[in-house]
C-alpha cells in the first residue's frame, strides 16, 4: 500500500467539515487505497468541538484513515500536506450576499496563504470552499508565492452539481446521463450555469441538453436563476447554509483534480484567470477544465452567444471589484 499522504481541512469543526470529513477518510476522493494522515485546523473557541470530532474519526473505524492531527496552529496544521480544503469561514446568514463576508474572511485566506507557503508541500493543491470563494483564493495563492497559482482552486462544484440536477429532473433522465454543465465566473448570484454544450444521453443516444430539455427558455431563465440562488434557497429553508451537499461537492472537485476527468468530459472548477473567453485576467474565474496528471486545463475553443457573453462579463467585473476591494483589506492590515 501506498505511503500515507497528509490532507488538511480548515473550520474541521464546522458543518461542512462534519460531512466531509468522513467522505475523506473513507477513501472517496484519494482512492480506497490511500492512506491519509488527517489534519484538523479550527479556531480555540472550537477546540471541545473538535475533539468530539477527533473520539466520532476514531469510532468510524475507518482503516485508511492513519493518524489525526487536531490543532489550532496553522503551522501544525499546513505541514507538509499534500491537498488542502479550506472550508473554515464564516458564513453568511439570510439577506446577505456572499461578498458582504469578504472584509471578515479575506483575511483569514491571507493568514492561510502564508502558512501553506511556509509549511506545506510545494505541490499542494489547494480547494477554497470558504465564502467568498474565488476572491479568497486569489488571496490565499496571493500570499502563497512560492507553490504555483495553478495550484490554488476555488469550489463552483456544487454550482455545476445543482446545475446538472436541474437538467436531469427537466429531461427526466438519472444524473448520470447529463455531462458538461459549465458555470462560469463567480460562485455567486452573478454566476453563468450554461447548459449550452451540456449533453444528455436519452436512450442510447447523446442529445444537446437543449434539445433533449426541449425548451430553450427554461434554459435562459428559470434554470439560470435557480442555481444562481440555490445557496440563498437553502438557507431561508434551513436557517443554516448548505453543508451535506457542499461537503460532496467539494469531494467531487479534488477528486477530479486527483484522479483526472474522463475523456470527452469536463468539469467547472474556480481557477486563475488567462484572459480566456475574454475573462478577466488574474482573477480566479470558474471555467470548464479537463484534468489529466493533476493538471488542468481550460477548455477551449467553445462558441458563446451574445447571452452567455453579457453574463459572463457581469459575473468577471464582480470578481475584478471583489480582488480590488480584498486586496484593500489586506493591505489595510
Ligand atoms: N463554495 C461553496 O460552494 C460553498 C461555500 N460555503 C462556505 O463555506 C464556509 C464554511 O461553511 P460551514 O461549514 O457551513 O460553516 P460553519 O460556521 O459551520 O463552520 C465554519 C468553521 O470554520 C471555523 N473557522 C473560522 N475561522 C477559522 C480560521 N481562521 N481557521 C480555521 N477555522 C476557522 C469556525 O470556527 C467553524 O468551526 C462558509 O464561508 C460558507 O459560506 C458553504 C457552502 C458552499
Ligand atoms: O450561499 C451561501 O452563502 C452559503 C453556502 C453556499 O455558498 C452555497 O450554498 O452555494
Amino acid at each position: 500500500m501506498a505511503e500515507p499522504i497528509r490532507v488538511v481541512v480548515t473550520g474541521a469543526a464546522g458543518q461542512i467539515a462534519y460531512s466531509l470529513l468522513y467522505m475523506i477518510a473513507r477513501g472517496e476522493v484519494f482512492g480506497k487505497d490511500q492512506p491519509l494522515i488527517l489534519h484538523l485546523l479550527d479556531i480555540p473557541p472550537m477546540v471541545g468541538v473538535l475533539e468530539g470530532v477527533v473520539m466520532e474519526l476514531a469510532d468510524c473505524a475507518l482503516p485508511l484513515l492513519r493518524e489525526v492531527v487536531p490543532t489550532t496552529d496553522p503551522a501544525v496544521a499546513f505541514k507538509d500536506v499534500s491537498a488542502a480544503f479550506l472550508v473554515g469561514a464564516m458564513p453568511r446568514k439570510e439577506g446577505m450576499e456572499r461578498k458582504d463576508l469578504l472584509s471578515a474572511n479575506v483575511k483569514i485566506f491571507k493568514a492561510q496563504g502564508q502558512a501553506l507557503d511556509k509549511y506545506a508541500r510545494k505541490d499542494v493543491k489547494v480547494l477554497v470552499v470558504g465564502n467568498p470563494a474565488n476572491t479568497n483564493a486569489v488571496v490565499c495563492s496571493f500570499y502563497a508565492p512560492s507553490i504555483p497559482r495553478e495550484n490554488f482552486s476555488a469550489m463552483t462544484r456544487l454550482d455545476q452539481n445543482r446545475a446538472t440536477a436541474q437538467i436531469a429532473a427537466k429531461a427526466k433522465v438519472p444524473i448520470s446521463d447529463v455531462k458538461n454543465v459549465i458555470i462560469w465566473g463567480n460562485h455567486s448570484s452573478t454566476q453563468f450555469p450554461d447548459a449550452s454544450h451540456a449533453v444528455v444521453t436519452v436512450g442510447n443516444t447523446e442529445k444537446p441538453a437543449v434539445e433533449a430539455v426541449g425548451d430553450a427558455e427554461f434554459l435562459k431563465s428559470s434554470f439560470v436563476e435557480t442555481v444562481q440562488k440555490r445557496g440563498a434557497a437553502v438557507i431561508a429553508a434551513r436557517k443554516m447554509s448548505s453543508a451535506m451537499s457542499a461537503a460532496k461537492a467539494a469531494c467531487d472537485h479534488m477528486h477530479d483534480w486527483w484522479n483526472g476527468t474522463a475523456p470527452g468530459q469536463y468539469v467547472s472548477m474556480g481557477v486563475i484567470s488567462d484572459g480566456s473567453y475574454d475573462a478577466p485576467k488574474d482573477v480566479i474565474y470558474s471555467f470548464p477544465v479537463e484534468i489529466k496528471n493533476k493538471q488542468w486545463k481550460i477548455v477551449q475553443g467553445l462558441s458563446l452567444d451574445d447571452f452567455a457573453k453579457s453574463k459572463m462579463a457581469v459575473t468577471g467585473k464582480e470578481l475584478l471589484e471583489e480582488k480590488n476591494e480584498a486586496m484593500a483589506v489586506c493591505n489595510a492590515d
